[in-house]
């Protein structure tokens, strides 16, 4: 039972010697952590030691106002890596031996501003200030992650786990804009000029005054000239080591820094630990069969701030290499459980770009499905098996794993290893076929056959983080049988739709041994209905327009998979070509957005547009 062990009993098997020293680093400052604080977030900790620039917003991961970068070493590769977060759901404990740089580290008062808070200044993106040292954040992790300048693209997506609710996002995009190295001239101080000689605009392509110092106030101009005399810009110097002459380096310590398995309370009873291996973990797991396992904390977190849920024993299993596993194998992808979102998608992406298009349908569809999960905040914590073991009706990963045939490999505290498939995993609401004896270990995800197609659905109230209104996976295989191509498998799993994600099993029997045509629809719409019953009165209402979306997904699944074959030369059904729009892929053109103003050549600042008194102070954070 919980509490019970002694010392000497936890570390029998496993012959542990825990340790309860923490460090982190803190804006290039070493701060040893003391014992007992298990029960905080970093957030808290952070303004409890007066870096009151991070915010709390909506505290459940989904504003970004928390937003600071973390930073470790990879003994692998020798290099740091940084990645933003939300500081809100982050256990304090969970980054021993890392750096964490929050909006103090990135520029102050008397290093002068970051480019990145220049920026934002300068081009009128902050108006409240409360998400700023957010925006700054995340735009600063972005760059120091990038060994390129990145795309337009990258910096929105850098952006989708960040809230702004009065200054609007076009003034704070395209402050950012200039960093994917459209125009050098922002840095280099030399506006460049269109043939009338009027200087044109790094951010909207068009002449304006944005870069002339009478646009600034005098308090802040001498702000601003302070920052002139950082290099040209961080991302030049950014590969993955080397830092801008004014950036924090990585803490030669924690470079060096032995990691040891870490046991440590917090208030009311709580116990962390952070096991360094596989036995570590499973003899923990016999010892506290109820203890959490803690990744991300992205969802453990939410439950404990505002669900009342109450965890007395905590194993952060962020450093058990075997829960890390991303391997190809020659049946599939092996993926560790403990795998974050954003390793894997960089990882799909890799897989995809290395293998034949027919092998990685299924991996292209979650790569898909990734990039509407969330933020990058949460995809920078949150894991693989995190996400499966929570078991939340409106996951967009289950009902994918389920449609591709994935198998989830499961272990015990006494080193069996069982296999199921996912279809089988999900028994009820939040309920999953994991025995209190036993860990999701890694998930096997099977390359995709020729004829075989894969696709991901979701739709939410809006594209960017948010949770999906309904969401599906769907899969088909199709073989040739006396000259016709036909069904011979099939997966369609929904969900949102119900306590766990619904396979749609009439509909999959009926489309076995069937060619697909036109003539299919009719009837499967109705099997669908039935397979996917939204009552009057289902949780999260709108059941006619989710109930509608079921059929529709299923609709834009069909025109996908007919459209391939024909390519192919294995179908020649022909469509209302109204209805092919349905099959492109949703790609949100990167944002573009002017404001003209006219420049009154007047003496007078009315009309100008002048950079407001408090906008230095805001992305500094100092207000
Ligand atoms: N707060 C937010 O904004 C968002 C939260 N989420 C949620 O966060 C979760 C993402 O994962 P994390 O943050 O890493 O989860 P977490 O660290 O909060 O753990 C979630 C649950 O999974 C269990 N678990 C994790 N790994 C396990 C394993 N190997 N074997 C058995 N149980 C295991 C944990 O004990 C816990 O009950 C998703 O479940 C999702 O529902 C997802 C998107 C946004
Ligand atoms: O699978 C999920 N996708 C999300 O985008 C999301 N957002 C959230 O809060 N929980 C989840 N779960």
């Amino acid at each position: 039972m919980a509490g019970s062990l002694t010392k000497a009993e936890e570390g029998t098997a496993a012959a542990v010697d825990w340790s309860d020293e923490a460090v982190i680093y803190v804006n290039g400052v070493r701060r040893v952590l003391p014992n007992g604080l298990a029960h905080l977030t970093l957030l808290q900790y952070l303004r409890d030691i007066g870096l009151r620039g991070t915010k709390l917003g909506c505290g459940e991961g989904g504003c970004g106002a928390c937003t600071v970068m973390i930073s470790c070493y990879d003994r692998t590769t020798k290099e740091s890596q940084h990645f933003a977060i939300n500081a809100c759901l982050a256990p304090l404990y969970s980054f021993e031996g890392m750096h964490i740089i929050t909006i103090e580290g990135v520029g102050d008062r008397q290093r002068g501003l970051h480019p990145v808070q220049e920026r934002l200044a300068e081009a009128h993106g902050s108006q409240c200030g409360f998400c700023t040292p957010g925006f700054v954040m995340s735009m600063y992790a972005l760059l120091r992650s990038s060994k390129r300048p990145p795309t337009e693209e990258q910096i929105e997506d850098s952006l989708a786990g960040n809230l702004c609710r009065c200054t609007g996002y076009r003034p704070i995009i395209d402050a950012f804009r200039v960093f994917a190295k459209t125009d050098d001239s922002f840095y280099t101080g030399s506006p460049s000029e269109n043939a009338n000689g009027q200087a044109i605009c790094p951010s909207t392509g068009k002449p304006c005054s944005c870069r002339n110092e009478t646009d600034v106030g005098a308090d802040e101009s001498s702000l601003l000239s302070s920052v002139k005399t950082y290099l040209p810009c961080s991302y030049n110097e950014i590969d993955g080591n080397a830092y801008s002459e004014k950036e924090l380096i990585f803490p030669p310590e924690l470079q060096l820094r032995k990691y040891m398995p870490l046991k440590l309370n917090g208030f009311n009873g709580v116990r962390w630990y952070r096991p360094l291996k596989l036995e570590q973990l499973l003899h923990l797991k016999s010892c506290y069969p109820d203890a959490k396992l803690i990744i991300g904390n992205s969802e453990v977190g939410v439950e404990t701030k505002f669900k009342n849920a109450q965890y007395k024993v905590m194993i952060s299993v962020t450093h058990v290499p075997e829960l890390h596993t991303l391997r190809v194998e020659e049946d599939g992808l092996q993926i560790g459980s403990a795998v974050r979102l954003a390793q894997l998608q960089k990882f799909l992406k890799e897989v995809i770009a290395e293998r034949g298009s027919h092998e990685t349908s299924s991996c292209q569809a979650i790569l898909g499905q990734l990039k509407w999960f969330a933020g990058t905040q949460v995809r920078n914590v949150a894991s693989v098996g995190g996400n499966i073991c929570t078991a939340s009706p409106i996951s967009d990963l289950n009902p994918l794993w389920m449609a591709t045939r994935a198998k989830f490999q499961i272990i015990d505290v006494n080193n069996n290893v069982r296999t199921t498939v996912a279809k089988d995993f999900f028994l009820g609401y939040r309920e999953v076929d994991l025995e209190a004896d036993e860990i999701l270990l890694s998930v096997i995800l099977p390359w995709t056959r020729p004829f075989e197609y894969v696709k991901e659905f979701k739709q939410a109230h809006r594209r960017e983080d948010d949770i999906a209104l309904v969401n599906a996976g769907m899969r088909v295989h199709v073989t040739e049988a006396e000259g016709n191509w036909i069904v011979s498998d099939v997966s369609i799993v929904y969900g949102g739709v119900a306590a766990v994600p619904l396979t749609a099993a009439k509909t999959e029997k009926f489309l076995v041994g069937k060619k697909l045509d036109n003539g299919l629809l009719d009837e499967t719409f109705n099997l669908l209905k039935e397979d996917i019953p939204l009552a009057e009165n289902a949780p999260g209402g709108m059941v006619e327009f989710r109930s509608s979306l079921t059929l529709s997904f299923f609709f834009k699944f069909f025109l996908y998979v007919t459209h391939e074959m024909n390519i192919k030369g294995l179908s020649n059904e022909r469509f209302d070509a109204a209805n092919m729009s349905a099959i492109q892929s949703y790609t949100r053109p990167v944002t573009v957005g002017t404001q003209d103003y006219e420049l009154v050549g007047q003496g007078s600042a009315v009309g100008q547009p002048m950079v407001h008194t408090s906008a230095m102070l805001q992305v500094l954070s100092v207000v």
